[in-house]
């Protein structure tokens, strides 16, 4: 693969498989390319390999086989330390349970990312970020005194603020209503096209999927489709004929 198009492209999975101890083939043989800018959602049957493709993707878990580039820096050829670093600097993460940090305020908690990188936190791109995630007015407040919706909010723009060249989403919209569910994907969506960020999301929830720009469809560790301009309604139908097969 030559240097210009690893540049061209957040995430690259070639040929990506993983076995794990019990000798069960959670990924078989991915190959995957997400251009920078890109919004996909993962979907699939329990069971079917989404988290092991987002772990393995994030480099927190070994493929068996086969490459990860992440922003073109090969994740298996680093160590362990500089792997944490890459985590830390060019990934970001959104969680179904927020984990942001009780004792610090939404504001530190945003910037938490840049703090543990030692890097200083620019103020205006502070501001930006919060004004994007509409919690511009909340930035001194505890974490607790955020709905669940404004708490994913300030999850999603920590998971932004050092630029990632991947944000990661695992269910990120699992713990919240349907309506604040839709508001805070229709965010995401909107800071995707915004600023250019990267994200790859796993959800089962075929209507938050169908807000991405494209859906992976995964079954028995394999994606077995690549949907655009899916309807909530035509994914549905496709995970369950999936899951019946
Ligand atoms: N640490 C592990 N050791 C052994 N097998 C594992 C391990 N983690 C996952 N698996 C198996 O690998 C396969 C894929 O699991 P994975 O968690 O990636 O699926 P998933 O699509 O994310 O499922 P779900 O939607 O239920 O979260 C499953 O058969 C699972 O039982």
């Amino acid at each position: 693969m030559t240097t210009a198009v690893r540049q061209a492209t957040a995430l690259t999975m070639t040929h990506v498989s993983k076995v794990h101890p019990g000798g069960v083939r959670a990924l078989d043989d991915v190959s995957l390319a997400v251009r920078p800018g890109a919004f996909l959602a993962v979907m699939g049957p329990s069971g079917s390999g989404k988290s092991t493709l987002m772990h393995c993707a994030a480099g927190l878990d070994t493929p068996t086989a086969g490459t990860v580039l992440v922003g073109g820096t090969e994740i298996g050829r680093l160590d362990e330390t500089r792997r944490t670093e890459l985590r830390r600097e060019r990934i970001g993460f959104v969680f179904q349970a927020y984990n942001l940090v009780p004792s610090l305020s939404v504001e530190d908690n945003i910037a938490l990312p840049l703090r543990l990188a030692g890097r200083r936190a620019d103020r205006a791109w502070l501001a930006e970020l919060a004004g994007r995630v509409g919690l511009s007015g909340l930035l001194a407040r505890r974490p607790a005194e955020l709905s669940g919706g404004q708490q994913q909010r300030a999850a999603i723009a920590r998971a932004l603020v050092t630029r990632p060249a991947v944000v990661f989403a695992d269910e990120p919209t699992g713990a919240l209503d349907l309506r604040t569910a839709h508001a805070v994907l229709d965010l995401l969506r909107d800071l995707v096209d915004g600023l250019g960020q990267t994200v790859l999301m796993v959800t089962h929830d075929p209507a938050v999927a169908a807000r991405a720009h494209g859906v992976l469809v995964m079954a028995d560790g394999r994606i077995v489709d690549t949907l655009t301009g899916a309807t909530a309604a035509e994914l549905a139908h496709r995970i369950t004929t999936l899951e019946t097969e």
